[in-house]
């Protein structure tokens, strides 16, 4: 019934005016899915390869489509993924790249889900998916720079994080008025800011400011909303340091590799952080795990550029305590079902997954759904910004589904 017909794929446009790779899934009975591969700004060197969209395009049509079409079943996604793997033939999909292979595997499992007239996070998550879960809690980048905005913050991204929301509504509307507090408390002390590529304000401020403009801004609106919200943060310590020197960069200051480990260790405590994501560079198991023994028991250290949604990579940081949680980007991979590999793989050794969007986004809404499919403890997809809030209230219209 969902044996494919066709996949078209075409060059769309994504969140900051680059092209990027669009993929049709239309089977023989009639179901249709579409997506879009986002793209990274801070890419881990160990992501799968995004090839030039044109050239992805090229290679998919010529190794994958004729692979795909007559032959495999778009319900059943290992199988199309599978096939994307056999057609590139390589590790990191430098053949066919990751851009079309994650555009084509995740409108399969649209395609899938549509013929079985089941909503996506169903058709991913299984029939036997408990309604009664809790939903994943929406981080939402308020204040950021690093590879995101030029002459900003150092730290990626301030996250805030309404850990005590009774609903996934409530949180996702905490998240946009942090983002309002935060333009009000920049406004008082007259601190300009244009936004970044995520919909964060970028103001020209050294990270001390941040945290006490997120601080501020987040304790206004739990005040004003009655529940707890913490904020956490993407170091995306990879773009800060330099391997050559040994230290990590914040513009003129420096950090030694032992005193970023403390610098991490004292910001948890002072601040009282909900999650830490990449706070050391990728290459550095051995710092990752020395701050997940001092601060994992009260926080989240999360692996993004660290893990790449990798299970081998995730398996060396579970034998070595890396981390307590993994961020999830199914394009760092190329395909879902990789990504629910990583997933599983985490969630039976105990780490949390963290489902997230990219710097570049497309309307695209699969990973709301994936999120929620996988049980995931965060989701991690901006504030305000149509390619944002399309995956935001996709989760609000899921959470009314679901129970
Ligand atoms: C979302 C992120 O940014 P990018 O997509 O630029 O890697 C991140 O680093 O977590
Ligand atoms: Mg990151």
């Amino acid at each position: 019934m969902t044996r494919i017909e066709s996949v078209s794929l075409r060059r769309v446009l994504d969140s900051r005016g680059n092209p990027t790779v669009e993929a049709d899934v239309l089977t023989q009975s009639g179901g249709f899915g579409r997506a879009a591969a986002p793209s990274g700004a801070s890419t881990g060197e160990y992501e799968a390869i995004e090839l030039p969209p044109k050239e992805a395009i090229a290679k998919a049509r010529e190794h994958a489509v004729p692979r795909l079409v007559g032959s495999v079943h778009a319900g059943n996604q290992r199988d199309v993924d599978a096939a994307l793997h056999a057609a590139d033939g390589t590790e990191d999909f430098s053949e066919i790249g990751a851009n079309s292979a994650v555009a084509i595997s995740m409108a399969a499992s649209k395609a899938g889900a549509d013929v079985l007239g089941a909503p996506l996070f169903q058709h991913l998550g299984g029939t036997f998916r408990d309604a009664d879960r809790s939903f994943p809690v929406p981080l939402g980048n308020v204040v950021g720079g690093g590879e995101h905005a030029a002459d900003a913050t150092h730290i990626q991204e301030f996250l805030s994080a309404p850990v005590g929301a009774p609903s996934v509504a409530e949180a996702v509307f905490a998240n946009a008025e942090v983002h309002a507090a935060v333009a009000d408390v920049l406004d008082e002390r007259d601190i300009p800011a244009a936004k970044g590529d995520e919909g964060a304000w970028a103001p020209a401020v050294d990270d001390s400011e941040a945290f006490d403009i997120v601080a501020e801004a987040t304790e206004r609106v739990e005040e004003a909303v009655g529940f707890e919200i913490k904020f956490g943060l993407d170091v995306a310590a990879s773009e800060l340091w330099d391997a050559d020197a040994g230290v990590y960069r914040y513009g003129d200051d420096e950090r030694t590799p032992d005193e970023q480990v403390d610098y991490m260790a004292e910001l948890v405590e002072q601040y009282d952080l909900a999650y830490v994501e990449d706070p050391l560079d990728e290459d550095d198991y051995d710092g990752f795990a020395e701050l997940t023994d001092r601060v994992g028991d009260r926080t989240l250290i999360c692996g993004d550029d660290l893990f790449v949604t990798n299970v081998e990579r995730l398996s060396r940081g579970i034998d070595e305590g890396a981390a307590n949680s993994i961020l999830i980007k199914p394009n760092q991979i190329g395909t879902l079902s990789d990504a629910f590999d990583a997933v599983e793989l985490a969630q039976r050794n105990g780490l949390d997954a963290v489902v997230s969007h990219r710097s570049g986004e497309t309307e695209d809404t699969t990973i709301a759904h994936l999120a929620v499919a996988t049980d995931a403890s965060f989701i991690k997809t901006g504030t305000v910004g149509g390619e944002r809030t399309a995956k935001l209230n996709e989760l609000i219209r899921i959470a009314e589904e679901a129970v």
